[in-house]
């Protein structure tokens, strides 16, 4: 109805308009606060979960369906609001206090067109992690991806035949797919499409098709090919994992649930290997909540690995620069990476207003207005193409910056580091230029361009000039992955098949960053099934599964 329009059109330009307010904190001041001194005694509980997002929903969820077992759940960020249940909406989440405001380092082969060569790096900070402030995107990784899982780096039980009734354990898959039997129809996270059909849909498919490719269903067997975004939505309303896995569970007497919570670190017993509980901060006082049986880490792709590191678990030449004892040597950050995305390439049309959407346009385009080039000098709108590098081969690292918590994390995505991530992406770019030669693309007057820089010379479009423009316009994916990577060989891994740390009998991570790889697709569908498998390892170790 009208007046509901109205009210979330307001209700999404005042957060506009608080985000280009927004200045993002240099540090963690505000979660490291201590008002009160002396530490507070949070109570034992069978297992602390650290991380809400959507490993850690799942596994809390999971734990708790047994009732004798206790579970404390710990989340930095604050519960979420009706915003966030606004798809599309993470550019102002991101640039608000709901996002880590991380930065990548300075970058030497991508990010160039940033201030000091970094790049924005997001990551939620919020009930429901990373899922309350995507796009919604879902997308999970390829069956070649887990065979590579096995067979490359020794993961015995993470074949696809062995994850997939996980990820089916989950979905709840609310359109008609091409191959039922890849998919989960009766779980807690809904999956659908959009019920608005952009007015460009058929234009696209056309394009397409005419290049040669057909309708493939991008979570099924064969998935070259061009599909409609499946998204984690129902009735117009974003689906989280907070809101499908937490919330219907709020009321379990053996799930508590503490919100503003940081934790700075792994609590130890003497010397030994086996985790006895965590330290964090919230509301100006220093807690310590202890673990009868394990300690889960899901603090996400940068923040587990910030824990560890924190705890003395690590690199020992980088916790020994930094002065933090060693509790075990292990390449803790070493293997991070991230999809390098390119956003320079731009859709354009002569005529105004053929590429808006039906509804939302103004308050869309006059936030974009801020972000769109359109320098052609026209009154053209732009549609934005993004291409992304789903494999690359360049990793980075993330390091501490210091032994205090209230630093950020350094993350080095090292964008296009390797030559061949960069001629590959050079190779993606051309192909998305050749699409304006489609009758599709030439029936409606519409061209891809490539934003231009004044650093690049030569032929626009020349491969030499694609390669020197492409670094200004490329940035990380916010799909962060590897950095607790999972494997068989403590020299290059930090957890084993299980999510166990190598050499730790009670302390798991269980999210994003034991990805070995960087696999096809988005992140969260994979993240929400290394949190269904985790919590049957935990069950299957304590004899309740
Ligand atoms: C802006 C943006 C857009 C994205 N778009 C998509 C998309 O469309 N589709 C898709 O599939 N993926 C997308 N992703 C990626 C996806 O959201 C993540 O890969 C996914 O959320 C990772 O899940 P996770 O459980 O590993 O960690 P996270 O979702 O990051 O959750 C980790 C949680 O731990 C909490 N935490 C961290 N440190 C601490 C600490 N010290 N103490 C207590 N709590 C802590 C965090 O606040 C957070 O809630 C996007 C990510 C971002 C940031």
């Amino acid at each position: 109805e009208d007046g509901n329009v109205s009210y979330w059109v307001e209700y999404f330009r005042s957060h506009v308009n608080a985000a280009a307010k927004y200045v993002i904190p240099p540090d963690n001041a505000d979660l490291v606060e201590i008002t009160k001194p002396g530490i507070s005694d949070y109570g034992t509980f069978d297992f602390i979960v650290v991380g809400s997002g959507p490993a850690g929903s799942v596994i809390a969820n999971r734990l708790t369906e047994i009732a004798d077992w206790k579970v404390l759940l710990l989340e930095a960020g604050g519960s979420d609001a009706d915003f966030n249940l606004l798809l599309s909406t993470y550019l102002p989440a991101a640039v608000s206090n709901i996002s880590w405001g991380y930065n990548t380092t300075t970058q030497k082969n991508a990010c160039l067109g940033m201030n000091n060569q970094q790049c924005a790096q997001h990551a939620g900070k919020i009930f429901g992690g990373g899922s309350t402030i995507n796009n919604g995107f879902y997308y999970r990784a390829h069956e070649s991806d887990f065979e590579r899982w096995v067979n490359v780096y020794g993961n015995e039980g993470w074949s696809f035949e062995e994850v997939l009734p996980y990820f089916k354990k989950f979905e709840n898959v609310h359109y008609e797919p091409i191959d039922e039997g890849y998919h989960g129809f009766d779980g807690p996270l809904t999956i659908g499409f959009d019920v608005a059909t952009p007015i460009l849909t058929q234009t696209l498919l056309d394009a397409y098709g005419e290049k040669g490719y057909s309708h493939a269903d991008s979570n099924g067997p064969a998935i070259t090919g061009y599909s409609r975004v499946p998204l984690t939505y129902i009735s117009n309303e974003r689906v989280s994992a907070s809101t499908a896995f937490l919330k219907p569970v709020w009321n379990r007497s053996n799930l508590k649930i503490s919100l503003n919570s940081f934790v700075t670190r792994v609590l130890f017993s003497d010397k030994s290997r086996t985790a006895t509980g965590v330290e964090f901060i919230k509301n100006g006082i220093k807690h310590v909540a202890k673990a009868r049986k394990e300690v889960i880490l899901s603090a996400g792709p940068f923040n587990s690995a910030q824990i560890l590191l924190l705890s003395g678990v690590g690199p020992q030449d980088h916790l020994e620069s930094l002065d933090i004892p060693v509790i075990a040597d292990l390449p803790v950050g070493q293997n991070f990476q991230d999809h390098a995305i390119l956003y320079g390439l731009s859709l354009r049309h002569v005529f105004n207003n053929i590429f808006l959407f039906h509804s939302f346009d103004n308050l869309f385009f006059q936030y974009a207005d801020k972000y769109v080039d359109n320098s052609s000098g026209d009154s053209a709108t732009d549609i934005q193409y993004a291409v992304s590098i789903f494999h690359p081969k360049s990793r980075g690292s993330i390091k501490l910056k210091s032994s205090n918590p209230i630093d950020k994390p350094l993350i080095d995505p090292n964008l296009l580091g390797e030559a061949e991530d960069r001629e590959f992406l050079a190779t993606a770019v051309e192909w998305v230029i050749s699409l304006n030669e489609t009758n599709a693309w030439k029936s409606i007057d519409a061209q891809v361009y490539m934003n231009e820089v004044p650093e690049c010379k030569g032929q626009v479009l020349s491969r030499e000039w694609i390669l020197c423009t492409q670094a200004y316009w490329t940035g990380p994916g916010n799909h962060g992955t590897s950095a607790n990577s999972m494997g068989k060989n403590p020299a290059a891994s930090v957890v084993d098949p299980r999510l166990l740390v190598h050499g730790f009998g009670n302390l798991r991570v269980a999210d994003s960053s034991i990805i070995p790889e960087a696999p096809v697709g988005h992140m969260q569908a994979t993240a929400y099934m290394i949190g269904e498998r985790a919590a049957d390892f935990i069950k299957e170790t304590h004899g309740r599964l």
